[in-house]
Order: structure tokens, then C-alpha cells, then sequence
């Protein structure tokens, strides 16, 4: 008898806690039915072939999607590429096809679960093909999160990248369970960090070309490098006061001296701290990121650059 699975299908952007909440579930099903639990998602975006304009900013790579998803309980996690083939497979023979390949006994989903060709397929016929395949199907309720203003949602990828977009990064933590991060590589700017004092790391730009961008700003952060974790200064935006047009993602690291260039790097997003400005001189910005970097040691000092899952349970509530 082949190995069975428990099969949770969706495309996880973010792995917020919404899509964890499907994980737990389905991992307690797996484990009750010495199952191993199959996390199936698409890459790219279907929406990518089937209306390019309407195609969001991601949230997370693939490789962020997938780490995010094993950490959340998932054995294994499979990408399908949405080519014509697969868009265009019909509901049940989309269904089907799971069950030759992986054998489930369960399928854990969000109530708004549509599946094949023109999401025609819904819970009703899912549970029908369940009665006649010998699967049972499990639902999870959305997640409810109350932010920082009090007002409450429900967590959801839009969500995220809606507040993400306006600058409000700390609420995104709330509604994904841990910071917002860009992974990208070291590259090279215009080499005059370190003439003023603050060198920055500056994020190459095409690893992130689909990411979701915090609104333009400075904020306090995290950087991950060769494996260790520096609290960082963060810059996003154009560099008013020297009237580039490239949007730069750059971060100082506090109480670092390496040369970095090439490295990859993970920056996490845990603070606003202010708009970007134009500022009349050197002596300006560099007194300003002097500040910043103040303001940066002082959340550091206090623990508040990563806060935890934990930390954040008693504000989230499910609606
Ligand atoms: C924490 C931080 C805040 C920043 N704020 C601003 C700002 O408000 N306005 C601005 O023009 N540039 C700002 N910058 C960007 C600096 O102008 C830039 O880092 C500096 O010119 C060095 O550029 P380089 O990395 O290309 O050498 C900021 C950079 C950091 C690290
Ligand atoms: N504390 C630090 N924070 C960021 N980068 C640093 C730091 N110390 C040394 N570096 C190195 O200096 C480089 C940035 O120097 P900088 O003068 O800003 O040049 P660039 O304009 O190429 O970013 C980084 O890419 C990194 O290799």
C-alpha cells in the first residue's frame, strides 16, 4: 500500500496566519492517520497565464513559500507550473489525478476553495468525489486578526500586501505571524555610504522585481547575513536629497564592518520610523542617520526587532 497523504492545495502567498491555521489542521490529520501531509501550491501565479494585468506583487518567493510551508508543518511541498495542460483539466479529472499520484485520505481547505479549469470545482463536488474516492474533507475557518488601530480582518494575502504598501509593517507582522522580508543579493551603489559614514547594504533589484515593496520610507529591521542577525537601519526610496530616480531597498547594519557585496541577504521589516526626506546637505542625512540608528539600537536593546508568534498570540482572535 502506498504511502497515504493528507493534501492542502493553495498558493500560500505569505504563509500568513490563515494558511497556517490550515497547516495545523492538517497536520493533526496526518498525524492521526500516519499520513504524510502534501502542501501543493503554483509557481508562477496562475494569474501570471491567465491575466498577466491583474497579477499582485508577491509576498514571498517560491523558496520563502517553501521554507514558510515545511516550517508550518508540511512534509512535502510540490509547485505545479500552470501550462495550458493543468489549467485546463477539468475539476474531477484535476482531483483525480491527486488521488493516482498521492493516495490522500484528507484535504484540508479554506472555505472559498475553488479548483480546474475556470475554478469551476467548489466544496460540494470536492466532498462528492471525497464519498466516491474514499477522502474526507476538512475546512478551516479564516483567521481573525485585530491590528495595531484596533480594527479587525481577517488575515488574507491582500491584506498583507495592502498594509505592506502603506508602510504599516508592523501590522503586516500580525497578519503573516512573523516580519515581512525581501531576499535578494548584495550589490554595488554609488560608494558614498561609507564616505558619510554609513555604508549600506543595497539590495539587488531583480530578485525582488515581484515583490511587494514597503511604501518609500526608513524603518527599523533585521538583516540576515552569512547566517547571523544585525539589526539594521532600512531605506526605501529614491534618495530625495540626491535626486536619483532608482527605487533603492539599502540597509546600514549596526555595529558591522564586512565586506558583503555579492552575499545573500534577508532583510525583515519590523518598524516604521519615519518618511524618506530630502535634506539640504551631507551634514543633514548624516546627522538624521545618526538618529535613525538610535532609534533602531533602542528597539533592538529592548527585543523588539523580531517579535515572535508567541509574543503576539493574545491579539489574535479568530473572528
Ligand atoms: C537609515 C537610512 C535612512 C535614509 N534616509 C534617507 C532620506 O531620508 N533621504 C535621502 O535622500 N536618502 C536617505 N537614505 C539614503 C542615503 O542617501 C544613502 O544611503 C547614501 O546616499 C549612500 O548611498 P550609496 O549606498 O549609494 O553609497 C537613507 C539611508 C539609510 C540607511
Ligand atoms: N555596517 C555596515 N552596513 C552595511 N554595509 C557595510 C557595513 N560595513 C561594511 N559594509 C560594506 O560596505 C558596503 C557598502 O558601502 P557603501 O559605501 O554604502 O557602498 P555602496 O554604495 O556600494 O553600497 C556594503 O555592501 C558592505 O559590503
Amino acid at each position: 500500500m502506498p504511502d497515504r497523504t493528507v493534501i492542502t492545495i493553495g498558493n500560500f502567498d505569505g504563509v500568513h496566519l490563515g494558511h497556517r491555521a490550515i497547516l495545523r489542521n492538517a497536520r493533526a490529520l496526518a498525524d492521526e492517520n500516519h499520513a504524510t501531509l502534501l502542501a501543493l501550491s503554483f509557481d508562477p501565479h496562475p494569474a501570471t497565464r491567465l491575466h498577466p494585468d491583474t497579477v499582485p506583487p508577491r509576498l514571498t518567493t517560491r523558496a520563502q513559500r517553501e521554507t514558510a510551508l515545511r516550517h508550518a508543518g508540511a512534509d512535502h511541498v510540490i509547485f505545479l507550473t500552470p501550462d495550458r495542460a493543468t489549467l485546463d483539466l477539468e475539476p474531477e479529472a484535476f482531483i483525480r489525478q491527486l488521488i493516482d499520484d498521492h493516495h490522500p485520505v484528507a484535504f484540508v481547505e479554506g472555505p472559498d476553495f475553488r479548483f480546474g479549469h475556470n475554478r469551476r470545482g467548489d466544496l460540494d463536488m470536492l466532498r462528492d468525489l471525497g464519498r466516491q474516492h474514499d477522502f474526507q474533507v476538512h475546512i478551516t475557518q479564516p483567521v481573525g486578526v485585530t491590528l495595531h488601530d484596533r480594527w479587525q480582518h481577517t488575515a488574507s494575502s491582500s491584506l498583507a500586501r495592502w498594509l505592506i504598501g502603506r508602510g504599516r509593517v508592523e501590522d503586516a507582522t500580525l497578519v503573516l505571524g512573523r516580519p515581512f522580508a525581501l531576499q535578494s543579493t548584495v550589490t554595488r551603489g554609488e560608494q558614498r555610504g561609507r564616505t558619510i559614514g554609513f555604508p549600506t547594504i543595497n539590495l539587488h533589484p531583480q530578485p525582488i522585481a515581484d515583490m511587494i515593496l514597503p511604501a518609500d520610507g526608513v524603518y527599523a529591521g533585521t538583516a540576515c547575513l552569512r547566517k547571523r542577525e544585525h539589526p539594521a537601519a532600512i531605506s526605501v526610496g529614491t534618495k530625495p536629497s540626491f535626486d536619483a530616480d532608482a527605487l533603492t531597498v539599502e540597509a546600514h547594519l549596526l555595529d558591522f564592518d564586512q565586506d558583503v557585496y555579492d552575499q545573500p541577504v534577508t532583510l525583515e521589516f519590523t518598524r516604521w520610523l519615519r518618511d524618506q526626506a530630502r535634506f539640504p546637505d551631507l551634514d543633514a542625512l548624516t546627522d538624521q542617520l545618526a538618529r535613525d540608528v538610535e532609534q533602531v539600537r533602542t528597539h533592538a536593546d529592548k527585543g523588539r526587532l523580531a517579535p515572535t508568534a508567541r509574543a503576539m498570540a493574545p491579539i489574535i482572535s479568530r473572528l
